[in-house]
């Protein structure tokens, strides 16, 4: 891979962040990445373990002479960092994000960049639940999905050129529109979320009240659901706070199905409970057919060759 971008700057020295720049150094589309984070303790650290060819100690020195700056901040602080590299951007330089909001993020961002740089927001469907400048590994966004969202009036090569870096960070890349983006994700990703902090948070309930061992004995499913019950409490404040009526209608349309279902098992309707869940491993069994869940094991088709 070559080059695509001159200088990168990131902004926010994260999971996302690190797992970028170890991704740009693997596939060499940079030449120079800078960096920078708002606490004094995640810049000491990144410097040393050699995040970013140069950590800076503000943002105007980051995006100076930048190409590309990409906000790796939670979603709740990108319009600050907007509006304070704002004057330090470069003519013709791209601003691009990795919120997993998008619709909010645009009017947040937007209406502080100046009219002769490109603001292409970007969302990897890539992560795990930690956070911080160590938790980064170069393969987090190999053969994942990084979602474009460019704004109507976007020059077409520069959309181009970020996908073209996105692909040499190893994701396959699609265009979506924000408002679709952002309902898609609070299907897919935003309202399990919640009801995995649900669930854990029940369980632990249960655990004082019973003083019973549901987390010792707790089998795999449980363990999943804690495992994303772990990710980052400040970044799923601001995805909730800010993704708000997709949520809600799916969390509305979630709740109705629930309690279709504990209707179910309350009349002893095994009918209704046996139908609902041969419909949705039907589901389960699609996804994998349709080989569009790479970590899965080798489901119903015997060992491996
Ligand atoms: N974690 C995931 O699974 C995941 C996946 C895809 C997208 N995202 C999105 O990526 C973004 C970053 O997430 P992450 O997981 O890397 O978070 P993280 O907590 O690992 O890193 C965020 C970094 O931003 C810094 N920061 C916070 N406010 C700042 C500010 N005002 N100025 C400068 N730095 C600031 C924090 O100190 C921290 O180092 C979020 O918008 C999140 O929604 C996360
Ligand atoms: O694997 C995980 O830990 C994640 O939660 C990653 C995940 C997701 O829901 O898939 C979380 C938030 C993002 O915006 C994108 C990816």
């Amino acid at each position: 891979m070559s080059v695509i971008y001159n200088r990168v700057a990131l902004i926010g020295l994260g999971l996302i962040a690190s797992s970028m720049f170890w991704a740009i150094k693997r596939a060499g589309l940079a030449n120079e990445v800078t960096g920078f984070s708002r606490s004094a303790k995640t810049r000491d650290t990144a410097r040393e373990i050699g995040l970013c060819d140069r950590v800076c100690n503000n943002l105007t020195d980051a995006v100076i002479d930048a190409d590309l700056i990409v906000l790796c901040v939670p979603v709740g602080a990108m319009e600050d960092v907007a509006m304070q590299i704002a004057p330090g951007l470069k003519s013709g330089a791209t601003v691009s994000d990795v919120g997993s909001v998008k619709r909010a993020v645009i009017d947040a961002v937007a209406p502080h960049l100046p009219d002769d740089v490109h603001f292409i927001p970007a969302h990897p469907l890539a992560g795990t639940e930690q956070s911080g400048p160590t938790s980064g590994f170069a393969e987090l966004f190999d053969n994942r999905w990084c979602l474009l969202v460019p704004l109507e009036d976007t020059d077409p090569a520069q959309v181009d050129r970020l996908a073209d870096f996105w692909h040499g960070l190893g994701s396959n890349v699609e265009c979506m529109e924000p408002d679709h983006h952002d309902l898609v994700l609070a299907v897919t990703s935003h309202t399990p979320h919640l009801i995995a902090y649900t669930m854990v948070g029940v369980a632990d309930d249960l655990r004082r009240v019973t003083d019973s061992e549901v987390v010792k004995y707790s089998a795999a499913g449980f363990r999943d659901f804690t495992r994303i019950a772990a990710s980052d409490p400040t970044m799923w404040r601001d995805v909730f706070l800010n993704n708000k009526d997709a949520t809600l209608e799916i969390l509305g349309r979630f709740t109705e199905e629930l309690f279709a279902l504990q209707r179910a098992i309350r009349k002893g309707d095994g009918k209704e409970l046996h139908d609902y869940f041969t419909r949705t491993r039907a589901i389960r069994r699609g996804i994998i057919e349709a080989g569009q869940d790479t970590d899965a094991p080798n489901f119903g088709r015997g060992p491996k060759k």
